[in-house]
């Protein structure tokens, strides 16, 4: 069975980090009055994410989510057509409501472990040189939105020949980060 993990990822890892890389812009789908977000700074901690908020392309499996500072993101074109998808989500994404392209995810709340990175996908970029997708979140979320477990083993197989290792939250780095963060905020109370 052949599976569409992701559009930029299905052929082997398209995107090749440029370390040189100082940002680009993103666009959304729409015909016309696409929205156009400026982000000036390379992306990091690329990757694909099973969850079923972030936004992915049509039939993937997943979607493809990196970080960058908040500071380096700004709206430039047709900013009138976003809206936040779901206000009480930790990450507020802001989406077209166009085409339902999210744009960007902000993380409003100073105490969570992420605050003061904005979440994108690289994907609506023309510019290359983003960083490449090095790993794959949330996999047994995918379950959640329809997938068939019994799919799950050849799902995290073809993730594995990818050089994509699945995991079922975030990566070990990732997860250090915010036990880090967990184990300072006890500390500080
Ligand atoms: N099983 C849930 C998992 C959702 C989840 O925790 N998603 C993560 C990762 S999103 C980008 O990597 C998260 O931080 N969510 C916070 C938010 O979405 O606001 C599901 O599938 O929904
Ligand atoms: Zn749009
Ligand atoms: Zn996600």
């Amino acid at each position: 069975m052949s599976y569409n993990i992701h559009p930029a990822v299905n052929n082997g890892v398209q995107a090749s980090t440029d370390n040189n890389f100082t940002g680009g812009k993103l666009v959304c789908n729409c015909e016309t009055d696409r929205v156009e977000v400026t982000v000036n700074s390379q992306s990091a901690h690329n990757h694909l994410c099973g969850c079923s908020k972030c936004w992915r392309p049509t039939g993937a499996l997943f979607s493809q989510v990196a970080v960058v500072p908040k500071e380096s993101v700004q709206v430039t074109a047709n900013g009138d057509k976003l809206k936040v998808v779901d206000e009480s989500a930790a990450i507020q994404r802001h989406a077209c409501t166009g085409c339902g392209v999210h744009m960007y995810g902000r993380i409003e709340n100073t105490g969570h472990p992420f605050y003061g990175l904005d979440f994108i996908h690289t994907e609506r970029s023309p510019q290359t040189g983003w960083s490449a997708p090095t790993f794959a979140a949330f996999v047994s979320s995918i379950i959640e939105t329809g997938t068939d477990p019994a799919e799950m083993s050849g799902i995290r197989a073809r993730l594995n020949e990818l050089g994509l290792p699945p995991y079922d939250a975030l990566s070990p780095a990732l997860m250090d980060v915010i036990a880090t963060h967990v184990a300072k905020s006890k500390n500080a109370s």
